[in-house]
Order: structure tokens, then sequence, then C-alpha cells
């Protein structure tokens, strides 16, 4: 994301403003949320951040009316939703929390197809779009949708979550600490394929986290609010990074924010190399013939879908007659939208001092970073500018 324009006309999100919006609970003597004003331009992500009990959660759930406003409007597209029928609002507007929130004695298919089933679409029509988002959130549907909850890890389990939000193909999608609850390499694939999702569909997003470095990934835009929902600034990330508001901003993003800046790099800014290749199912005598005469000693494995499977010593390789299915899930692999914070991370964990690099909403392998690559852009960022600044991206937004 992180796109400059500020609308999306070919997208499918809609604007979305807030005017003057109060929440005050009953017993309270402060409005938990006390006249706020916003507007998202359609097919943008905006991430709510703020201390705790500055009333994030409660500011995005008045948007799909699970909270009533005490006062003020809510527009989608220009038409007020105070006064519309919450159900049907509800099933309107995509819905994402934490863990997922499936029905545990539901199926995933029957999680996913839950709003599409009460809007009262035909069988047929629910079942198309179940496949269809499954593929999306990278889940095989043969395998998994026909599994329970409780049959899925943690990741899973909120990967059916985004795929329900997105399920009734909704313009306005809330997320509320969507990954909080998963590990930090699946929360950094779960941001990546959010972010490859939305390239695609241009959502209006509103989601809420505690995470800064998750804001600054994820969201066009910032909204850091103090006590009682009031705005202290809102902007895109490259805006309130270089200057922040006040010092309320400033301690709220923190000392590190030079460093933050590393998450405004993407991995589609930099080189990628090309290490030997072989698929699924070849020789392994062939293939380790080929990688050394090349001088390499490694080599990545894909599948017959060319998506990233292993990046093998040849010696492991050796042990086997054809290059084997690995179906562990790869630690090592970033998208090209992820930023080089998360290709760092990446990379702790590889043997080979590099990540394997994937584009598109279906995971194609892309190529190899090194983290050589990385700290030497780094280097010269930090030689040409005196601090690491965002660089216009190359070439994966236009892809
Ligand atoms: N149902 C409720 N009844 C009364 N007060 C509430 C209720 N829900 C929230 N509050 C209060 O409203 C304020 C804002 O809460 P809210 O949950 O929106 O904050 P938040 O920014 O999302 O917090 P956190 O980051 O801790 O989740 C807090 O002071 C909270 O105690």
């Amino acid at each position: 994301m992180n796109q400059t324009t500020a609308t999306a006309p070919d997208g499918s999100g809609a604007q979305l403003e807030l005017v003057d919006v109060v929440k005050k609970y009953p017993g309270q003597s402060r409005p938990a949320v006390d006249g706020l004003s916003l507007t998202v331009p359609a097919g943008q992500t905006v991430m709510f951040v703020g201390p705790s009990g500055c009333g994030k959660t409660t500011s995005l759930k008045m948007i799909n009316r699970l909270i009533e406003p005490t006062s003020g409007q809510i527009l989608i597209d220009g038409e007020d939703i105070t006064g519309q029928d919450a159900t049907q609002l509800r099933r309107s507007i995509g819905y994402v929390i934490q863990g997922g929130g499936l029905l545990p004695h539901m199926s995933v298919a029957e999680n996913i197809g839950l709003v599409p089933g009460l809007l009262g679409w035909d069988k047929a029509r629910t079942k198309g779009r179940v496949e269809e988002l499954l593929e999306m959130v990278g889940l095989d549907p043969a395998v998994y949708r026909d599994r329970f909850p409780r049959e899925l890890s943690g990741g899973q389990q909120q990967r059916v979550g985004v795929a329900r939000g997105l399920a009734a193909d909704p313009p306005v999608i809330l997320m509320d600490e969507p990954f909080g609850a998963v590990d930090p390499i699946t929360r950094q694939r779960l941001q990546d394929e959010l972010m490859s999702i939305q390239e695609e569909l241009q959502k209006t997003i509103v989601c809420v986290t505690h995470d800064i470095d998750e804001a600054i990934k994820l969201g066009d835009q910032i909204l850091i609010l103090r006590e009682g929902a009031e705005i202290a600034q809102y902007g895109a990330p490259e805006e309130i990074l270089a200057a922040p508001a006040d010092d309320f901003v400033a301690d709220f993003i923190g000392s590190g924010s030079k460093l933050k800046q590393l998450s405004l790099l993407r991995v589609g800014d930099l080189p990628l190399s090309q290490p030997q290749t072989c698929r699924v199912g070849e020789s392994v005598d062939e293939v380790v013939r080929r990688v050394e005469a090349a001088g390499e000693r490694s080599v990545v494995i894909l599948d017959a879908q060319n998506r990233p499977k292993e990046y093998l010593f040849l010696r492991s390789l050796k042990r086997h007659q054809t290059v084997p299915v690995f179906s562990h899930e790869l630690q090592t692999v970033v998208d090209q939208r992820s930023t080089l914070s998360d290709a760092l991370d990446a990379m702790l964990v590889s043997s080979h001092g590099g990540a394997m690099v994937t584009g598109g909403s279906r995971g194609d392998y892309l190529g190899v970073i090194s983290y050589d690559t990385v700290t030497e852009h780094i280097r010269t960022l930090q030689t040409q500018t005196g601090q690491i600044r965002a660089v216009p991206s190359a070439g994966w937004e236009a892809s």
C-alpha cells in the first residue's frame, strides 16, 4: 500500500466520513469519543493507533454500529448510515477481528459463506466465492474448506477470518487488531498477504492496531489519537515519521523513528539475485550437475505453480533421488511489498543470508534478496542523506 493516490477510482472501496461523532457511555464523565471528524478516501487503508483507552475500538465499532454513536454522522459514499437498519449495515461492512472470530461448530466454508448466505446468495455462487477467497488468502480449498476452526493453526484461522471479512465484497472493511494473536513471523506473512489482496481489491480499510510498525507498514494513512479520540495527527506514515506534530506523537512513534523508516523501504525497491532453481519432481542428479556447473552450492525449489518451496544446500538435496515436495511453512519468504525490516527478520532465520521473494496475489517466485544487498543499501542511503529516508518504489507498484 502506501500509494500516494488519494482515491481509487477503479477500486471497489467507498469513501468513509465521520462528522463530529460522539460516544458517551452511561456513567462516564468524559465521552470516550469526543467529536471525531475524519475522511477516509475510497480505497485507502487507515490505521488507528493511540494509547490504551483513547477510544480506537469505540470509534471503529461505531462505523458498523456494533456501538451506537451518541451523536454525529457517519457517511459511506455520502450516505448517512446512522439511520439505517443496523443488521443490514453490518452485512454490508466487512469485519475482521483478532483470532478470526470463527464459529467453532461451522466448517471453514460455512464460516466464510455466512454473510453471503444471509444476503440470499444461491449455493453455487457462495461456493464459488468461498473457493476464490480461500485461494486468495493462500489456503488450498481442497484441503481446508471442510475443516473446523480447531483443526487450523492460529495463522490459518486468521486467514479464514480475513476471507470471511471479504466474502460479500464489501466496500468498507473494519479490522480490530487483526494480527495481534499470532507470532511475529506469521504476522508478517499475514500483513504481506493483506497488502497484496488490497493492491488488487482497493477496499477502504480501517484497522485498529497497537503496533506502530504495523501501522507504518500497512497504512496509507495513520490516525494517531489521544484520549477522547482526539486527533493528534492524521497523515501518511512518511509525513508522520518525518514531522511528528508534537511531543505526544513523537513519543508515541518512539525514539527509534529513524530506524522505523526502514519500514518504509520495500524489498521490491532493491535488486534481487537469481540463484539456480529447480522443480519438485526433477532428478536430483541433473539438478546437482546444473547447479555445480554454475558454481553454486544451493538451489531454490519451486512447485508447479512457480511458488518457492525451499532454499536448500545441495548436500541436503543429495539425500533424495528426485526433488521432494516440501509442505512445511517457510519462514524465509517475503513478499516484494514487504519492508526491509521484515526482510531482515526473515533473513535472521535463514542459513543462506537471504530470503526468497515472491510477488503477485498467488505468491510467484521472483528471486532472492540477500542480507548484503540490504545492509549495503542502508549504508548508501545513510551516506547520501545522513539518515534513512523513503525511496520511490522502482518496480512493484506498477506490476
Ligand atoms: N461498554 C463500555 N462502558 C463504559 N465505558 C467503556 C465501555 N467500553 C469502553 N469504555 C471506555 O471508553 C474508553 C475508550 O475505550 P476503547 O475500548 O474504545 O479504547 P481503545 O483505544 O480501543 O483501548 P485499547 O487500546 O486498550 O483497546 C475507555 O476509557 C474505556 O474504559
